[in-house]
């Protein structure tokens, strides 16, 4: 049976331009199975609503063009209104943290063939005060820049990493009260991620042992580090041995609670958002369709 697609394209995600992708769509998705169309998200949210509309008129895919910021917004529309719709990514994104972990191709060529393969996953996704997401959350150091991130109209892997060097310096962690399945942590941490693939991008694995399918998140509790130890910390990220660090504690975990002494960012997704008071952060598990590589 014939399926309707829905490409939803972010233009100014990773920064790239998407000139190419409309071209690349009508040259390799499978025209046999698929009937397309294309919609350009052109606001923050735009690409929720897109999806939304899309899935109310029966698409049997919405594929998000864009980074995990897009596939956060095009996949929350989805689960609005029917989780059996499938989500697609095509990563162009500056970090495609969700992608990445789901092995689906960067050439963006390669990412509209596997969406030909028809084979899906099942993945869980969790949601902070109510609101979804699907790769990771966290609150602290990489919250911080991520709201700093969103209001630097350079996007891009060096943007990142410029800000990044220069926030650290001025960095002071904080203390945390976290409830996690009933039982309380105190915690000083540089940052807390709530990890549901492995990594929040680029292959910087945050919680290389965690799993995007098995119902559970990863809370990974970066303690406070001297300045000296970032670079063997950013090699354990991109090596994959983060649980082998002594400044990071991993704890398994189906509902969180957070207590801050200070309000601060919080980020769903690597979007930054202003949440005051108690966080609130439980899995749902099996809760999203998403086309992956037949690999996977
Ligand atoms: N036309 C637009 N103008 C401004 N912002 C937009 C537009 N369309 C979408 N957005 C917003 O762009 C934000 C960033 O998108 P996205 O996260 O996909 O890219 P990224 O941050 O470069 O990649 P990643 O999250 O993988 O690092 C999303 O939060 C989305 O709401």
């Amino acid at each position: 049976m014939r399926k309707n697609i829905l490409f939803v394209i972010n233009p100014i995600s990773g920064g790239k331009s998407k000139e190419r992708i409309e071209q690349l769509i009508i040259d390799h998705l499978d025209h046999n199975q698929y009937d397309y169309e294309m919609a350009y998200s052109n606001a923050v949210d735009h690409a929720r609503k897109l999806s939304k509309s899309a899935v109310h008129l029966g698409f049997d895919v919405v594929v998000a063009v864009g980074g995990d910021g897009t596939v956060n917004e095009v996949a929350r529309g989805i689960m609005s209104i029917n989780a059996d719709v499938a989500l697609g990514i095509i990563p162009f994104g500056s970090g495609n943290g969700l992608a990445l972990h789901l092995g689906i191709p960067t050439n963006p060529r390669k990412a509209i063939e596997t969406l030909n393969h028809n084979k899906i996953k099942v993945i869980d996704s969790a949601i902070l005060n109510d609101v979804p997401f699907f790769n990771t959350a966290g609150v602290g150091f990489d919250a911080h820049i991520s709201a700093l991130f969103a209001n630097n109209k350079k996007r891009g892997f060096s943007g990142y990493v410029k800000s990044v060097l220069k926030e650290f310096k001025k960095y002071k962690s904080q203390e945390y009260e976290l409830t996690i399945d009933g039982e309380k942590y105190f915690r000083k941490a540089f940052m807390i991620s709530f990890a549901n693939s492995t990594q929040f991008g680029n292959n910087a694995q945050i919680a290389p042992l965690a799993d995007i399918s098995d119902g559970w998140l990863d809370v990974s509790v970066v303690k406070p580090f001297p300045a000296y130890q970032f670079p063997a910390l950013a090699w354990r990220l991109m090596s994959g041995t983060a649980h082998h660090s002594s400044y990071v504690e991993i704890i398994k975990a189906k509902e969180i609670i957070v207590q801050r002494k200070e309000n601060g960012a919080v980020h769903l997704d690597g979007e930054p958002r202003e949440l005051n008071g108690q966080l609130d952060i439980k899995i749902r598990p099996a809760s999203m369709k998403v086309l992956v590589p037949l690999t996977k």
